[in-house]
Protein backbone atom coordinates (compact mmCIF):
# COMPACT_ATOMS: atom_id res chain seq x y z
CA UNK A 1 0.00 0.00 0.00
CA UNK A 2 1.61 3.47 -1.29
CA UNK A 3 1.57 5.59 1.96
CA UNK A 4 2.41 9.71 1.31
CA UNK A 5 4.12 11.00 4.92
CA UNK A 6 4.56 14.33 5.44
CA UNK A 7 8.36 14.74 7.22
CA UNK A 8 11.11 12.57 5.69
CA UNK A 9 14.15 13.90 8.36
CA UNK A 10 12.26 13.85 11.73
CA UNK A 11 12.31 11.24 14.36
CA UNK A 12 8.79 9.83 13.53
CA UNK A 13 9.50 10.19 9.73
CA UNK A 14 12.91 8.02 9.15
CA UNK A 15 11.53 5.21 11.43
CA UNK A 16 8.53 5.45 8.96
CA UNK A 17 11.05 4.96 6.16
CA UNK A 18 12.58 2.05 7.51
CA UNK A 19 9.73 -0.30 8.14
CA UNK A 20 9.99 -3.38 6.37
CA UNK A 21 5.90 -4.77 5.91
CA UNK A 22 6.38 -3.93 2.42
CA UNK A 23 4.88 -0.61 2.80
CA UNK A 24 5.93 1.61 -0.01
CA UNK A 25 6.39 4.84 1.42
CA UNK A 26 6.71 8.56 -0.15
CA UNK A 27 7.87 11.11 2.45
CA UNK A 28 8.11 14.37 1.45
CA UNK A 29 10.50 16.94 2.59
CA UNK A 30 10.75 20.57 3.41
CA UNK A 31 11.99 21.30 0.15
CA UNK A 32 8.87 18.89 -1.62
CA UNK A 33 6.30 20.99 0.22
CA UNK A 34 6.63 23.51 3.14
CA UNK A 35 3.82 23.39 6.19
CA UNK A 36 3.64 26.74 6.10
CA UNK A 37 1.60 26.69 2.80
CA UNK A 38 -1.32 24.70 4.21
CA UNK A 39 -3.07 24.94 0.29
CA UNK A 40 0.65 23.10 -1.16
CA UNK A 41 -0.01 20.33 1.40
CA UNK A 42 -3.49 20.12 0.25
CA UNK A 43 -2.64 19.81 -3.39
CA UNK A 44 0.22 17.13 -3.28
CA UNK A 45 -2.79 14.88 -1.18
CA UNK A 46 -5.35 15.89 -4.40
CA UNK A 47 -2.61 15.01 -6.88
CA UNK A 48 -1.20 11.85 -5.33
CA UNK A 49 -1.95 7.96 -5.61
CA UNK A 50 -1.19 7.43 -2.56
CA UNK A 51 -3.43 4.96 -0.42
CA UNK A 52 -3.43 7.09 2.99
CA UNK A 53 -1.46 9.97 4.46
CA UNK A 54 0.53 10.05 7.95
CA UNK A 55 1.43 13.54 9.05
CA UNK A 56 4.55 13.19 10.56
CA UNK A 57 5.99 16.57 10.50
CA UNK A 58 5.96 19.28 13.00
CA UNK A 59 6.90 22.51 14.73
CA UNK A 60 8.77 21.14 17.40
CA UNK A 61 11.00 23.33 19.11
CA UNK A 62 8.76 23.88 22.29
CA UNK A 63 10.57 26.75 24.10
CA UNK A 64 11.32 28.91 20.02
CA UNK A 65 7.39 28.43 19.74
CA UNK A 66 6.38 30.99 22.43
CA UNK A 67 8.36 33.46 20.47
CA UNK A 68 6.62 31.88 17.14
CA UNK A 69 3.39 30.93 17.80
CA UNK A 70 1.82 32.05 14.64
CA UNK A 71 4.23 30.24 12.73
CA UNK A 72 4.46 27.17 15.01
CA UNK A 73 -0.03 27.26 14.47
CA UNK A 74 -0.01 27.28 10.86
CA UNK A 75 2.47 24.40 10.22
CA UNK A 76 0.97 22.27 13.52
CA UNK A 77 -2.63 23.33 13.03
CA UNK A 78 -3.73 25.16 9.64
CA UNK A 79 -1.53 22.21 7.35
CA UNK A 80 -2.81 19.41 9.41
CA UNK A 81 -6.49 20.70 8.86
CA UNK A 82 -5.74 20.94 5.56
CA UNK A 83 -3.92 17.98 4.74
CA UNK A 84 -7.49 16.54 7.06
CA UNK A 85 -9.63 18.31 4.64
CA UNK A 86 -8.26 16.80 1.53
CA UNK A 87 -8.21 13.61 2.51
CA UNK A 88 -11.72 13.49 3.40
CA UNK A 89 -12.45 14.63 0.15
CA UNK A 90 -10.69 12.04 -1.21
CA UNK A 91 -11.78 9.25 0.78
CA UNK A 92 -8.21 8.22 2.20
CA UNK A 93 -7.53 7.53 5.42
CA UNK A 94 -5.31 10.02 7.66
CA UNK A 95 -2.78 9.84 10.09
CA UNK A 96 -1.66 12.46 13.21
CA UNK A 97 0.64 12.64 15.78
CA UNK A 98 0.22 15.02 18.76
CA UNK A 99 1.31 15.19 22.40
CA UNK A 100 0.65 15.19 26.02
CA UNK A 101 1.78 18.85 26.10
CA UNK A 102 -1.81 19.30 25.31
CA UNK A 103 -2.80 18.59 29.06
CA UNK A 104 -1.95 21.08 32.14
CA UNK A 105 -0.11 18.30 33.79
CA UNK A 106 -2.23 18.33 36.92
CA UNK A 107 -3.27 15.54 38.69
CA UNK A 108 -1.22 12.29 39.16
CA UNK A 109 -3.27 9.39 37.03
CA UNK A 110 -3.01 8.49 33.25
CA UNK A 111 -5.31 10.76 31.14
CA UNK A 112 -7.54 9.26 28.65
CA UNK A 113 -8.00 10.54 25.16
CA UNK A 114 -11.34 12.18 26.58
CA UNK A 115 -10.15 13.74 29.39
CA UNK A 116 -9.90 17.66 29.05
CA UNK A 117 -7.38 19.76 27.80
CA UNK A 118 -5.65 22.78 28.47
CA UNK A 119 -2.25 23.34 27.39
CA UNK A 120 0.64 25.33 29.04
CA UNK A 121 2.82 26.57 26.34
CA UNK A 122 2.30 27.56 22.53
CA UNK A 123 3.81 24.55 20.83
CA UNK A 124 0.82 22.65 22.92
CA UNK A 125 -1.88 25.17 22.28
CA UNK A 126 -0.83 25.12 18.56
CA UNK A 127 -1.37 21.07 18.79
CA UNK A 128 -4.28 21.33 20.42
CA UNK A 129 -5.61 23.42 17.24
CA UNK A 130 -4.19 21.15 14.58
CA UNK A 131 -6.22 18.42 16.94
CA UNK A 132 -9.15 20.53 16.26
CA UNK A 133 -8.77 21.01 12.77
CA UNK A 134 -8.13 17.00 12.30
CA UNK A 135 -11.40 16.28 13.67
CA UNK A 136 -13.67 18.99 11.92
CA UNK A 137 -12.68 17.63 8.67
CA UNK A 138 -14.75 14.45 9.08
CA UNK A 139 -13.22 11.51 6.87
CA UNK A 140 -11.18 8.37 8.46
CA UNK A 141 -8.28 10.48 10.28
CA UNK A 142 -7.11 8.97 13.68
CA UNK A 143 -4.63 11.70 16.18
CA UNK A 144 -2.27 9.83 18.16
CA UNK A 145 -0.92 11.64 21.30
CA UNK A 146 2.50 10.61 22.22
CA UNK A 147 5.26 11.68 24.53
CA UNK A 148 8.87 12.01 24.79
CA UNK A 149 9.93 10.83 21.72
CA UNK A 150 13.47 9.15 21.57
CA UNK A 151 15.57 8.25 18.25
CA UNK A 152 19.11 7.93 16.95
CA UNK A 153 18.28 11.09 14.75
CA UNK A 154 17.15 14.20 14.52
CA UNK A 155 17.35 16.38 18.64
CA UNK A 156 15.87 14.60 21.78
CA UNK A 157 16.65 14.13 25.70
CA UNK A 158 18.92 10.78 25.10
CA UNK A 159 21.18 12.64 22.13
CA UNK A 160 21.43 16.05 24.32
CA UNK A 161 22.14 13.88 27.68
CA UNK A 162 24.59 11.77 25.51
CA UNK A 163 26.19 15.42 24.43
CA UNK A 164 26.19 17.12 28.41
CA UNK A 165 27.70 13.56 29.53
CA UNK A 166 30.66 14.42 27.61
CA UNK A 167 31.33 17.39 29.85
CA UNK A 168 29.50 16.93 32.84
CA UNK A 169 30.45 14.64 35.42
CA UNK A 170 27.27 15.56 37.15
CA UNK A 171 23.70 17.01 36.07
CA UNK A 172 20.69 18.37 37.76
CA UNK A 173 17.26 16.91 36.23
CA UNK A 174 13.94 17.49 36.70
CA UNK A 175 12.22 14.86 38.70
CA UNK A 176 8.50 16.14 39.24
CA UNK A 177 7.52 16.12 35.25
CA UNK A 178 6.40 12.12 34.65
CA UNK A 179 5.92 10.87 31.33
CA UNK A 180 6.41 7.68 29.02
CA UNK A 181 9.72 7.68 26.79
CA UNK A 182 8.42 6.76 23.79
CA UNK A 183 11.05 4.81 20.92
CA UNK A 184 10.46 6.96 17.84
CA UNK A 185 10.31 3.04 16.08
CA UNK A 186 7.09 2.11 17.91
CA UNK A 187 5.12 4.68 17.22
CA UNK A 188 6.39 4.32 13.01
CA UNK A 189 4.85 1.19 13.41
CA UNK A 190 2.04 1.95 15.64
CA UNK A 191 0.86 4.40 12.71
CA UNK A 192 1.76 1.66 10.08
CA UNK A 193 -0.69 -0.70 11.84
CA UNK A 194 -3.47 2.08 12.23
CA UNK A 195 -3.69 3.26 8.24
CA UNK A 196 -3.57 -0.12 7.35
CA UNK A 197 -6.57 -1.03 9.84
CA UNK A 198 -8.37 1.95 8.77
CA UNK A 199 -7.79 1.45 4.92
CA UNK A 200 -9.69 -1.43 6.00
CA UNK A 201 -12.51 0.38 6.99
CA UNK A 202 -11.97 0.17 10.48
CA UNK A 203 -10.83 2.33 13.53
CA UNK A 204 -10.12 6.58 13.77
CA UNK A 205 -10.40 8.82 16.37
CA UNK A 206 -8.49 10.11 19.10
CA UNK A 207 -5.61 7.96 20.52
CA UNK A 208 -2.54 8.18 23.31
CA UNK A 209 0.58 6.07 22.91
CA UNK A 210 3.33 6.34 24.83
CA UNK A 211 6.60 4.08 26.27
CA UNK A 212 5.91 1.86 29.69
CA UNK A 213 6.88 2.34 32.91
CA UNK A 214 6.02 5.97 33.56
CA UNK A 215 9.28 8.01 34.60
CA UNK A 216 10.21 11.47 35.58
CA UNK A 217 13.15 13.08 33.52
CA UNK A 218 15.77 12.48 35.94
CA UNK A 219 14.97 8.66 35.90
CA UNK A 220 15.32 8.87 32.56
CA UNK A 221 18.26 10.23 32.50
CA UNK A 222 19.81 7.74 35.09
CA UNK A 223 18.75 4.60 32.80
CA UNK A 224 20.54 6.18 29.77
CA UNK A 225 23.82 6.70 31.36
CA UNK A 226 23.58 3.39 33.03
CA UNK A 227 23.07 1.70 29.91
CA UNK A 228 25.58 3.83 27.93
CA UNK A 229 28.33 3.10 30.97
CA UNK A 230 28.40 7.10 31.33
CA UNK A 231 29.69 7.30 34.94
CA UNK A 232 27.72 10.95 35.35
CA UNK A 233 25.81 11.34 38.80
CA UNK A 234 21.74 12.58 38.07
CA UNK A 235 20.64 15.05 40.79
CA UNK A 236 16.35 15.33 41.17
CA UNK A 237 15.43 19.05 40.78
CA UNK A 238 12.16 20.33 40.94
CA UNK A 239 10.37 22.00 37.95
CA UNK A 240 10.73 25.74 39.59
CA UNK A 241 14.41 25.07 40.01
CA UNK A 242 14.71 24.43 35.59
CA UNK A 243 13.35 27.91 34.65
CA UNK A 244 12.63 27.66 30.70
CA UNK A 245 10.72 29.77 28.32
CA UNK A 246 7.78 27.24 27.63
CA UNK A 247 6.27 25.58 31.04
CA UNK A 248 6.30 21.81 30.68
CA UNK A 249 3.37 19.59 31.86
CA UNK A 250 4.16 17.65 35.25
CA UNK A 251 1.72 14.88 34.55
CA UNK A 252 2.00 13.56 31.30
CA UNK A 253 1.06 9.70 31.91
CA UNK A 254 -0.86 8.42 29.00
CA UNK A 255 -3.36 6.37 29.18
CA UNK A 256 -3.66 4.13 26.18
CA UNK A 257 -6.42 2.08 26.55
CA UNK A 258 -7.51 2.46 23.62
CA UNK A 259 -4.82 1.86 21.02
CA UNK A 260 -4.92 -1.53 22.30
CA UNK A 261 -9.04 -2.16 22.58
CA UNK A 262 -9.23 -0.98 18.70
CA UNK A 263 -6.19 -1.81 16.88
CA UNK A 264 -4.32 -4.15 19.43
CA UNK A 265 -1.06 -2.03 20.31
CA UNK A 266 0.21 -1.92 22.82
CA UNK A 267 2.53 0.35 25.65
CA UNK A 268 5.82 -0.65 24.47
CA UNK A 269 8.74 -1.27 27.18
CA UNK A 270 10.92 2.24 26.50
CA UNK A 271 13.93 0.85 28.31
CA UNK A 272 14.18 -1.88 25.66
CA UNK A 273 13.60 0.53 22.58
CA UNK A 274 16.76 2.50 24.45
CA UNK A 275 19.10 -0.22 24.48
CA UNK A 276 18.37 -0.42 20.38
CA UNK A 277 18.78 3.28 19.68
CA UNK A 278 22.84 3.40 22.02
CA UNK A 279 23.65 0.09 20.12
CA UNK A 280 22.49 2.09 16.94
CA UNK A 281 24.30 5.30 17.99
CA UNK A 282 27.45 3.16 18.84
CA UNK A 283 27.40 4.13 22.70
CA UNK A 284 26.53 0.50 24.25
N1 LIG B 1 9.67 15.05 19.70
C1 LIG B 1 8.87 14.74 20.73
O1 LIG B 1 9.32 14.52 21.86
C2 LIG B 1 7.40 14.60 20.50
C3 LIG B 1 6.83 14.78 19.27
N2 LIG B 1 5.47 14.67 19.11
C4 LIG B 1 4.88 14.84 17.80
O2 LIG B 1 5.31 13.76 16.99
C5 LIG B 1 5.43 14.17 15.63
C6 LIG B 1 6.80 13.82 15.10
O3 LIG B 1 7.76 14.46 15.92
P1 LIG B 1 9.34 14.23 15.70
O4 LIG B 1 9.55 13.09 14.77
O5 LIG B 1 9.97 14.26 17.03
O6 LIG B 1 9.70 15.60 14.96
P2 LIG B 1 11.14 16.19 14.62
O7 LIG B 1 11.28 17.46 15.35
O8 LIG B 1 12.19 15.14 14.75
O9 LIG B 1 10.98 16.50 13.06
C7 LIG B 1 10.06 17.44 12.61
C8 LIG B 1 9.88 17.24 11.13
O10 LIG B 1 8.96 18.23 10.65
C9 LIG B 1 9.57 18.88 9.56
N3 LIG B 1 9.11 20.25 9.45
C10 LIG B 1 9.12 21.21 10.41
N4 LIG B 1 8.66 22.37 9.91
C11 LIG B 1 8.37 22.13 8.60
C12 LIG B 1 7.87 22.92 7.56
N5 LIG B 1 7.57 24.23 7.73
N6 LIG B 1 7.67 22.35 6.34
C13 LIG B 1 7.99 21.07 6.13
N7 LIG B 1 8.46 20.25 7.09
C14 LIG B 1 8.66 20.78 8.31
C15 LIG B 1 11.06 18.83 9.84
O11 LIG B 1 11.79 19.09 8.66
P3 LIG B 1 13.23 19.81 8.74
O12 LIG B 1 14.21 18.72 9.13
O13 LIG B 1 13.44 20.29 7.35
O14 LIG B 1 13.15 20.89 9.75
C16 LIG B 1 11.17 17.40 10.34
O15 LIG B 1 11.17 16.48 9.27
C17 LIG B 1 5.08 15.66 15.63
O16 LIG B 1 3.72 15.80 15.33
C18 LIG B 1 5.31 16.10 17.08
O17 LIG B 1 4.52 17.20 17.43
C19 LIG B 1 4.63 14.35 20.13
C20 LIG B 1 5.14 14.14 21.39
C21 LIG B 1 6.57 14.22 21.67
C1 LIG C 1 19.07 19.42 29.32
C2 LIG C 1 18.28 19.32 30.61
C3 LIG C 1 16.90 19.29 30.57
N1 LIG C 1 16.19 19.22 31.73
C4 LIG C 1 14.72 19.14 31.68
C5 LIG C 1 13.98 20.25 30.94
C6 LIG C 1 12.68 19.58 30.60
O1 LIG C 1 11.79 19.68 31.69
C7 LIG C 1 13.07 18.13 30.40
C8 LIG C 1 13.11 17.67 28.96
O2 LIG C 1 13.76 18.64 28.16
P1 LIG C 1 13.58 18.73 26.59
O3 LIG C 1 13.88 20.09 26.16
O4 LIG C 1 14.31 17.58 25.97
O5 LIG C 1 12.05 18.42 26.45
P2 LIG C 1 10.97 18.98 25.47
O6 LIG C 1 11.60 19.51 24.24
O7 LIG C 1 10.02 19.82 26.21
O8 LIG C 1 10.26 17.60 25.09
C9 LIG C 1 8.96 17.65 24.57
O9 LIG C 1 9.03 17.84 23.18
C10 LIG C 1 7.76 18.03 22.59
C11 LIG C 1 7.97 18.15 21.08
C12 LIG C 1 6.73 17.07 23.02
O10 LIG C 1 5.72 16.89 22.34
C13 LIG C 1 6.82 16.48 24.41
O11 LIG C 1 6.20 15.20 24.49
C14 LIG C 1 8.22 16.39 24.93
O12 LIG C 1 8.93 15.29 24.40
O13 LIG C 1 14.36 17.97 30.97
C15 LIG C 1 16.84 19.17 32.96
O14 LIG C 1 16.17 19.10 34.03
N2 LIG C 1 18.21 19.18 33.00
C16 LIG C 1 18.96 19.28 31.87
O15 LIG C 1 20.21 19.30 31.96
MG1 LIG D 1 12.97 19.59 22.69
Amino acid sequence: MKILVFGKTGQVARELQRSPQGHDIEALSRQDVDLSDPAACAALIEHSDARAVINAAAYTAVDHAESEEALATVINADAPGAMARACAARGLPFCHVSTDYVFDGTGTGPRAPSDPVAPQNAYGRSKLKGEGAVRAAGGRSAILRTSWVFSAHGSNFVKTMLRLSETHDALNVVADQIGGPTPAADIAAALLGMVRAMAAGQGGGLYHFSGAPDVGWAGFAREIFAQAGRDVAVTDIATAAYPTPAARPLNSKLDCAALADDFGIMRPDWKAGLAGVLKELGVA
